[in-house]
């Protein structure tokens, strides 16, 4: 490890704008996908350190809620200028413990310190309204507020990014933050803590708790001074903590799983499509809330797709991340892969073809080679449930309300993909999808500007944009009497 990544990699959390362990030295190790190699340790906290993180919130609250959007903004850019600087080191560091391939590591670092930035630029932008009163001797109108403490628990696929879309936004409205990262990655959050540190951000404004997520939520969740609660992960613990949320009735934000369908018409460039899908699919191994997970082209387009996606899914390298050349990185643990084993084994029984290389080919055991399921039908795992892996499910249809109807056929609605050249088709889907997001002839769907989530069960509320400050901003309206 060069000197960049051991000054980032931090095995203590970070409290207060102190940097701490847990009593008895009890801590959890952490370890590299790729190899299964023990890469470090971080505390394993308990009860009374959550607690302990929630009074220094609290109290950085009262001093932060009082600074001006332009200083809150200063400390943003100086956080993201130390992201740029030591952009080598996060991206390094993220492949050792998430394993993603270096270069979509690099990708991230990029994209998660753009949220900084945009937040720094809204930070001055928390505006609220002047009201026409009914009698003029009165003024009204509304000024936006902080809510407080924000809890914010994160998953590990992307490990950087879904810590600074939230805790960006957070910051930037005057509230200070807890941050619970995925046991997996804790590193890359304990990172960006020692350059929060560095930007200012010394005061408890900013938190790093390594402890189990259940022990995080129990406490923050009963706890009345942590007001927002925001969560990137499954539905199914989405779930649970909007129930833990209601007794202190929280402002939540939940971004949760998908099942992202990917809709190639008859009228398209099918080399456009195909890069589009491979790109939608594998990105970071298949482990996306957006990945295209159900797969649909037009019968007269199906088989030519199939070959062509399946030529370029048997070309991509599979390997450790820090192979320059590796495509796929290992999956996030091993249950990982037995899962993609049984949602393909389940295909397969139901009557699916199954294309891709054999699996003994997979370079370690957190390893999947990347498989195309074609022909699936709406029994099969597939078809239902996220892989979170680089397995695609394919099928075929014949016009465009079937698979209207089969796209929304989900509870989730996350993200969405079509590709066709008809205007008069694209405003159909785009008025009939079911989905916060809809990529037209495109799989770039993300970025800092965009109102990243989705309906259904995929969540509540959006991140990014100017919208992805609203969980973190309460209305306040004031009335001015006239002086009597
Ligand atoms: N919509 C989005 O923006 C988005 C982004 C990334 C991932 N996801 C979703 O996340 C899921 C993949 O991540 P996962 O399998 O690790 O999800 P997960 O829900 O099991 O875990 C996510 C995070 O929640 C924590 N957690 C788990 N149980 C908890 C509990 N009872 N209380 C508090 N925290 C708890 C984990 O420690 C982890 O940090 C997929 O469904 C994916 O679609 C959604
Ligand atoms: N790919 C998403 C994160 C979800 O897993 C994003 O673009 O933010």
């Amino acid at each position: 490890m060069e000197g960049d990544e051991k000054a980032l990699m931090r095995e203590q959390a970070f409290i207060g704008g102190r940097w701490t362990g847990a009593p008895d030295d009890d801590r959890r190790e952490v370890s590299d996908p790729a190899t299964e190699q023990v890469i470090g340790h971080v505390p394993e906290l308990q009860s009374p350190h959550v607690e302990e993180a929630i009074d220094a919130a609290s109290r950085a609250f009262e001093t932060w809620r009082c600074t001006s959007g332009v200083e809150r903004a200063d400390k943003l850019l100086a956080w993201y200028e130390g992201m740029h600087e030591h952009a080598e080191a996060l991206a390094r560091l993220m492949t050792l413990e998430q394993g993603k391939p270096l270069a979509e590591a690099r990708g991230e670092v990029d994209y998660a310190a753009s949220f900084l930035r945009w937040f720094a630029e809204e930070a001055r932008r928390a505006t609220g309204e002047t009201l026409p009163p009914e009698d003029p001797a009165f003024a009204i109108g509304t000024t936006r507020q902080p809510v407080g403490v924000a809890a914010i628990i994160t998953p590990w696929n992307f490990p950087l990014a879904m810590i600074t879309r939230k805790a960006g936004a957070a910051l930037a409205a005057g509230c200070t933050t807890l941050v619970n990262p995925a046991s997996q990655t804790p590193f890359s959050a304990l990172a960006l803590a020692v350059l929060a540190e560095r930007a200012g951000l010394t005061n408890g404004e900013f938190n790093v708790l390594t402890c189990a997520g259940k022990r995080f939520s129990d406490t923050a969740c009963a706890d009345d001074r942590v007001r927002a609660l925001s969560f990137t992960g499954s539905t199914q613990v989405g779930r649970q903590l909007l129930r833990q949320s209601a007794d202190t009735v929280k402002c939540t934000a939940m971004e949760l799983g998908g099942n992202a369908p990917f809709i190639v018409c008859d009228d398209v460039d099918l080399e456009t499509a195909v890069d589009g899908a491979i790109a939608a699919k594998f990105q970071t191994s298949g482990q996306d809330c957006v990945a295209a997970n159900r797969i649909y082209v037009h019968r007269s387009r199906y088989e030519d797709f199939i070959q062509r996606f399946a030529e370029r899914m048997n070309a991509m390298d599979v390997g450790n991340g820090f192979d320059e050349d590796n495509e796929i990185g290992p999956l996030i643990n091993r249950d990982a892969v037995e899962k993609a084993r049984a949602l393909v084994d389940d295909a397969r029984d139901k009557g699916a073809r199954v294309i891709g290389r054999d699996q003994g080919e997979a370079p370690g055991a957190r390893f999947f080679m990347p498989t195309l399921v074609a022909d699936f039908t709406t029994d099969m795992r597939v078809s239902v449930e996220e892989a979170f892996a680089p397995v695609a499910a394919i099928r075929a249809f014949d016009d465009d309300d079937e698979v209207i109807a089969a796209a929304n056929d989900t509870i989730y609605g996350l993200a969405s993909y079509v590709y066709t050249q008809d205007d008069a088709r694209i405003r159909k889907f785009l008025r009939n999808l079911e989905f916060g997001m809809v990529g037209v002839n495109t799989m770039d769907i993300t970025g800092p500007h965009i109102p990243f989530g989705g309906v259904k069960q995929s969540g509540l509320g959006r991140e990014g944009a100017h919208a992805g400050m609203e969980e973190y901003l309460e209305t306040q309206y004031y009335c001015i009497g006239p002086k009597r």
